[in-house]
């Protein structure tokens, strides 16, 4: 691999405005068949999503899904929403259990509009084996599979029947992947989404690594259709984490999926636990984000997200910040 950088070496640079305002710039992207407001998705984690919250994003057209570590209320979610009208996103792993589920899904004809394959290392025969079960039993589902940070992986899953792949491995905030194992796409999230993006068919969503909002863009610009955030949701009024004051400031707790807080048990560890501040109600910061983003499609000249995937970028390497500590 060449020309590696993440999203702190990049800058995209300015084309010609077209928009006299930036609330002209229309933030929305398509995926399965729906439109969402944004190309976001909140990390399928215990501490940044519960049923309540995943209810209010679809309630208000935004993208979710619904993390899989509370496997016996999944059925009653999904019942849930069908009657409310309401699309349901759901996650799943790859253990016996989990082909049984699908299986139970389908005979009592609950069809999840969105499954996702959620593991630590998607390039595998396992999640290839899911994906095949779920196409088979529920072929209307949309299925995300992942976690992969290479073309082949991306085309294996495509050509297994994915209908879109998710890209990193190691680049979270609570990832220490990279640090015990030595593999994955940390510090170099950005480039590896590019590399996967250029051989993959079907959308490709991006996760972790994202501190910024400006980050969301750089995602576009390199190929993702949906970014998926963990530590930039995990602070809000409504995130499921544990809420602690220290020094009369508030924090919010943090985990990793794969930290010992979640498994119960200090086993192949790959995850750790933080705090991060308060920052007040989830819909404040959707709302900056849009905004961001709008300005960003303004930047790009265009207006709509795919005018970002035209613009040109240079590598500062490691100078966009000047020094300055955003996060
Ligand atoms: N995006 C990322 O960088 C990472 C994300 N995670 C998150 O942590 C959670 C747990 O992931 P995961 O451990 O996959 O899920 P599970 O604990 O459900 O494990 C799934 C199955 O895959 C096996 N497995 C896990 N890792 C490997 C591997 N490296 N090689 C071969 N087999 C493997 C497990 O067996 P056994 O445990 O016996 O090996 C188990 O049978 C997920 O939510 C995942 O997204 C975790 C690490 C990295
Ligand atoms: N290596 C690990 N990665 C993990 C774990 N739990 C979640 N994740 C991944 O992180 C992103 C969120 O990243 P962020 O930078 O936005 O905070 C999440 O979507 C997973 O892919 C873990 O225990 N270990």
């Amino acid at each position: 691999m060449e020309n590696v950088f993440d999203y702190e070496d990049i800058q995209l640079i300015p084309a010609k405005c077209i928009v006299n305002s930036r609330s002209e710039c229309d933030t929305t992207v398509t995926l399965g068949g729906r439109t969402f407001k944004l190309p976001v998705v909140p990390a399928n984690m215990q501490t940044i999503i519960d049923e309540r919250i995943a209810l209010t994003l679809a309630e208000n057209g935004y993208f979710y899904i619904m993390h899989r570590f509370n496997p016996e209320r999944r059925i009653a979610f999904i019942k849930d929403m069908n009657e409310r009208n309401l699309f349901s996103s759901i996650s799943v792993g790859v253990k016996d259990d989990e082909y049984d589920f699908i299986k139970q899904l389908a005979d009592e004809n609950l069809v999840p509009e969105y499954i996702t394959i959620d593991i630590a290392h998607g390039h595998s025969n396992a999640v290839i084996h899911m994906i095949q079960h779920i196409k088979k039993y529920l072929p209307e589902s949309f299925v995300i599979a992942g976690n992969v940070g290479t073309p082949e992986a991306v085309r294996e899953l495509e050509n297994a029947g994915a209908d879109a792949t998710k890209v990193g491995i190691g680049p979270g905030k609570v990832c220490i992947t990279k640090i015990k194992t030595g593999f994955g796409t940390g510090g170099w999230q950005l480039a590896a989404l590019r590399w996967c993006a250029r051989a993959a068919s079907k959308p490709i969503i991006a996760d972790g690594g994202i501190r910024t909002h400006g980050d969301i863009a750089k995602s576009i610009r390199f190929g993702a259709t949906m970014v998926m955030i963990g530590s930039l949701f995990a602070g809000h009024e409504e995130s499921p984490g544990e809420t602690v004051e220290k020094d009369g400031k508030r924090f919010k707790e943090y985990f990793g999926s794969a930290s010992e807080f979640q498994k119960g048990e200090k086993k192949n560890v790959e995850g750790k636990k933080m705090y991060v501040e308060y920052k007040g109600a989830l819909q404040d910061t959707l709302d900056e984000m849009e905004q961001d983003l709008q300005s960003s499609i303004s930047y790009a000249g265009g207006k709509e997200l795919q005018a970002i995937r035209n613009v040109d970028y240079v590598v500062v390497k490691n100078s966009i910040f000047n020094g300055d500590k955003v996060y």
